[in-house]
């Protein structure tokens, strides 16, 4: 039997994958049915587009990815990590060190501002502030910019902003710092035809300039050519 470990190194064996899911299986009570997943893998660098009917399981995947729920059964790696033998203070620490999550509702930081809001990842792990090429706050800022989020909204708190310039807030924090894997949970839901392209087409363009892979969830199937696979979770319930 292998014993959980409280710190974690991240291997990179082979092709370097940044997601591989085998057997994973979930239930939420015990007397409710279980969410069987398919076994996938996604390479690093790659985009992975995941759908599914309501209810299929696709935010419960994506917490299981993060390293938020424990599975009933099977195994989650990330970045040729096992993350559930992970001791739960170390799988945080791998959250924050190598996972970027875009929540449905941002989960942003009232209190604090834009800047600050997207220099968080970098205060919490030493890890993504190492991974920034200039400063955090240089590295924030050259993505807000990219964003297209105007310079005199850096220093408002976020919730003086509007709700696209929240998604895209959020989609610099979880992008600052390079981490291995973005998690995007219908990040678009909120957007017109317009902005969620173009919110989707700098999401994808900013991930690939670092080589960091995205697993993005949406209903929306005509967002699915934007990305290299697909994967439909109709059936996780057997
Ligand atoms: N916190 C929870 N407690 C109990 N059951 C839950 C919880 N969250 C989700 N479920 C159940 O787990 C199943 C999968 O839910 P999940 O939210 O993962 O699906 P989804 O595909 O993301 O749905 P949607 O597209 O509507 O957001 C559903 O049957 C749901 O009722």
């Amino acid at each position: 039997m292998t014993s959980k470990t409280d710190s974690y190194s991240v291997s990179s064996p082979g092709p370097e994958t940044a997601i591989e899911v085998h057997g994973l299986g979930f239930s939420w009570r015990p007397e409710q049915e279980a969410l069987n997943f398919p076994d996938f893998s996604l390479n690093r660098g790659e985009h992975l587009f995941l759908h599914g009917p309501s209810g299929s399981g696709k935010s419960t995947l994506l917490s299981l990815l993060a390293g938020m729920l424990r599975p009933g059964a099977g195994s989650v790696r990330i970045l040729g990590t096992d993350l559930y033998q992970l001791r739960a203070g170390a799988r945080d620490q791998f959250r924050a060190d190598h996972i970027g999550v875009i929540f449905q509702q941002f989960n942003l930081v009232p209190y604090l501002t834009t800047l600050a809001n997207v220099t968080l990842p970098c205060r919490l792990s030493t890890h993504r502030r190492e991974s920034t090429e200039l400063t955090p706050a240089d590295e924030a800022k050259g993505l807000l910019r990219a964003l297209a989020i105007p310079e005199d909204h850096w220093q408002r708190k976020v919730t003086k902003l509007s709700i696209g310039q929240q998604q895209r807030i959020a989609a610099a924090r979880a992008l600052i710092g390079a981490p291995g894997l973005i998690l995007a949970d219908e990040p678009t839901s909120a957007l017109d035809t317009d902005n969620r392209d173009r919110f989707l087409e700098l999401l994808l363009s900013l991930a690939h300039r670092h080589t960091t892979s995205v697993l993005f969830v949406s209903h929306d199937r005509s967002l699915a050519h934007h990305f290299h696979h697909q994967l439909d979770l109709r059936g996780t319930h057997k």
